[in-house]
């Protein structure tokens, strides 16, 4: 079976993009783990698959590095969401994905020749059954020291839907990962609190309107971006009162990202903006012993990608 298949990023956040026929085509789970494998192309963080749905325009399944499958990636929809648009020649559409159908557009661009787009990030809960999370016979956690986690930083947890650890921080805990990492180690290992693994983001405050976040990912590691982590810190302090706008830029090491974060009453509406950029174009070649993958495509778009982080990163002050 021969299959052309992408290669993109969100922020810096790397996929494969496969269109698959249906469910059963590949062993999803073992494919994603062999494209992601680091010794290949410099691997990758997750595979997205696109397949077609019964009742929207696409269904997106998000595998991670490690074979497991994600509920949402929102990295990867703006990926899928410029892939969909583009095919059916319209500006926005409807995407399944595991919890909800999500939808996505065109935002217009980050930077001349870097397009954006934009889509919705749902459900959200802070109930910890959602996540699941076991702390201490709580219902939530929100903006708590957990001694088992640290003495000193306080956590959120919220589902959105894939599960996320929020901890606001100083500059200090961002010098310095190992804190974080040990953590995240801990907590996507067997552990008494998380039994399905958390995204653990540490986020350090810049502005009224600008955050920087730096996201271990479950079933993959650090990574450049994490796009519902990015969005659930953006939650998480815009409800600490640490930012005061509804847009907020979202520094990371892969690049940036807006969030848009409207509260009215108990209604949460999320919305993530960034780039969706399509760095090289593959064969892949599968027997039912072997894959075998052939890079046949590399685009131009990576160095006006970079061309853009370089503009907007030399005006900031701070270190990652
Ligand atoms: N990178 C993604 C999230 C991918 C899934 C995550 N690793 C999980 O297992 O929950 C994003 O951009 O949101």
């Amino acid at each position: 079976m021969t299959t052309q298949i992408l290669k993109v990023h969100g922020s810096g956040n790397t996929f494969y993009l496969i269109e698959g026929t249906d469910d059963l085509q590949y062993n999803w789970f073992e494919l994603g783990a062999w494209l992601c494998d680091k010794q290949r192309f410099d691997g990758a963080d997750g595979l997205l698959v696109v397949l077609p749905s019964e009742k929207t325009d696409a269904k997106m399944r998000v595998i991670n590095a490690d074979g497991s499958e994600a509920s949402m990636c929102g990295n990867g929809l703006r990926c899928v969401a410029r892939y969909v648009l583009n095919k059916l020649q319209v500006d926005e559409a409807l995407i399944e994905t595991m919890k909800a159908d999500l939808h996505v557009s065109r935002a217009g661009s980050l930077a001349t020749d870097v397009d954006a787009f934009s889509v919705e990030i749902a459900p959200v809960s802070f109930d910890l059954q959602t996540l699941p999370m076991v702390y201490n016979g709580q219902q939530t956690l929100i903006d708590e020291i957990v001694p088992a986690f640290s003495n000193e930083l306080r956590f959120s947890a919220l589902s959105i839907p894939n599960p996320h650890l929020i901890a606001l921080v100083t500059q200090e805990s961002i010098d310095d990962p190992t804190q974080q990492q040990e953590l995240a180690t801990m907590l996507n290992q067997e552990n008494d609190f998380t039994p399905d693994g958390v995204n653990v983001s540490y986020v350090l405050p810049l502005s009224q309107h600008e955050i920087f976040v730096r996201t271990f990912e479950r079933g993959v590691g650090f990574t450049n971006a994490c796009g519902t982590a990015m969005t659930a810190s953006s939650l998480v302090a815009s409800k600490l009162h640490v930012v005061n706008s509804e847009l907020i830029t979202v520094y990371n090491p892969g690049g940036f990202v807006r969030c848009h974060v409207e509260q009215h009453g108990l209604e949460t509406k999320l919305a993530l903006i960034g780039n969706a950029t399509f760095t090289s174009e593959f064969i892949l070649n599968h027997t039912d012993e072997t894959y075998e993958l052939q890079r046949t495509k590399v685009t131009e778009e990576q160095v006006l990608y970079d061309a853009m982080i370089h503009d907007v990163y030399k005006n900031l002050s701070i270190e990652w």
